[in-house]
């Protein structure tokens, strides 16, 4: 069985999505698509030759007979309504971080598909699908260093534009750690704090550039988490974690060594598509899997989305308190309990 998919919103990430759905994995059809800027539905269509229909918007597309599934690619404020029409029409949904931009907004969509009674909702926290951050589990959840007990990382842009705002550097670029690294150790938040280095002359006038983010787990594992969004070198991700006994570190980027005019070096990434190229696959393939085998997505959950939330609401409540916030979220749903998500019974 074909899965066939409805994307809303054909941008940046929507078209990689299309891309890669259509050319490179299997058991999955791009058969409509919607925007707000009609015409980038239409050269989404002409680029990627697409048997697909273009909706005038994602209420008409949801709605839609021929669609099985909906990809939200949207802008972040627009992902709530595609989502909770989605679960509404019994639609499978794969929703672009975040699921939602408040955490009142991620518990509606959690208790929409409770209500529903089964699992509709995928989030896209690559990351977990990422083969450096699942040797790093395997690795923690095998106890080959003991107990985890601190995590140092890191994550650096080359640049942003003007647009991006202090705010942001949580909601939209740590987002990917504050998902990863629970998920990591296994273990909810329970405080965070942000403090802010010496600015650096590359960032624009209103941004707070770099940060770092202090996040302490429930079990008491500290994690110092930068973010750096005008490095300038390269889009950089680093993880170490620590633990009573040895120490393991996300793997470097393959990369070909060179020796030339004097110099030795590999080349470093500039853009995230490249960096998390393989994840993107995978997260789209096992959403695609999952539905055809188990009837349920098995990826990262709604409620999955909801911790995120939370947890971004209180570090952005930090960065201007620059106090300890609280993380405190409430009693997970039996539907998210026993779900195999990438590896972990939660
Ligand atoms: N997982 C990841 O690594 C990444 C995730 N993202 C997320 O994906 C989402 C999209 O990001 P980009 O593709 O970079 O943005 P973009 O601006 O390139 O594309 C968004 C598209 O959605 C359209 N759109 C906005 N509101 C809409 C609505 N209500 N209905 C239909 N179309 C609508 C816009 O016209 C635009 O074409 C964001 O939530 C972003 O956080 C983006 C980049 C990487
Ligand atoms: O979601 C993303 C990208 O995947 C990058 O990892 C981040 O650096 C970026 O800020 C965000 O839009």
């Amino acid at each position: 069985m074909t899965l066939k998919i409805g994307v809303i919103g054909t941008g940046a990430i929507g078209r990689e999505h299309i891309r890669r759905i259509t050319n490179n994995l299997s058991g999955g059809k791009i058969v409509a698509v919607t925007d707000v800027n009609s015409e980038a539905a239409k050269a989404a269509v002409e680029q990627f030759q697409l048997d697909a229909e273009v909706y005038p918007d994602d209420k008409t597309l949801i709605a839609s007979e021929n669609v099985d599934a909906i990809l939200v690619t949207s802008w972040g404020p627009a992902h709530q309504q595609s989502v909770m029409a989605g679960i509404e029409a019994g639609k499978y949904v794969f929703c672009e971080k975040p699921l939602a931009t408040t955490a009142e907004g991620c518990m509606e969509i959690v208790q929409a598909e409770v209500k529903h009674g089964r699992r509709l909702v995928q989030v896209g926290f690559m990351r977990r699908y990422d083969s450096g951050y699942q040797q790093l589990k395997e690795a923690i959840d095998n106890r080959f260093i003991g107990e985890p007990l601190m995590i140092r990382c890191a994550h650096r842009n080359p640049e942003v534009n003007d647009s991006y705002t202090t705010d942001m550097a949580i909601t939209d670029t740590l987002i990917h750690e504050i998902d990863v690294l629970h998920w990591l150790v296994n273990d909810d938040y329970k405080s965070v704090q942000v403090a802010y280095p010496k600015k650096t002359r590359h960032a624009s006038s209103h941004l707070r550039d770099p940060q770092v983010v202090t996040l302490e787990t429930q079990g008491g594992i500290l994690i110092n988490a930068e973010i750096f969004v005008n490095c300038k070198y390269g889009y950089d991700i680093q993880c170490e974690v620590i633990g009573e006994e040895g120490i393991v570190k996300l793997p470097e980027v393959a990369s070909l060594q060179y020796r030339k005019n004097g110099q030795l070096g590999t080349h470093i990434l500039m853009d995230w598509k490249d960096r998390f190229l393989d994840a993107y696959d995978r997260e789209l393939q096992d959403f695609m899997d999952s539905i055809r085998t188990t009837g349920e997505p098995q990826g990262p959950t709604a409620w999955d989305g909801y911790i995120a939330a939370v947890t971004a609401d209180a570090c952005v409540k930090a960065q201007d308190s620059g106090q300890h916030e609280a993380v405190e979220l409430g009693e997970k749903p039996e539907l998210y309990r026993g779900t195999v998500n990438r590896g972990v019974q939660v």
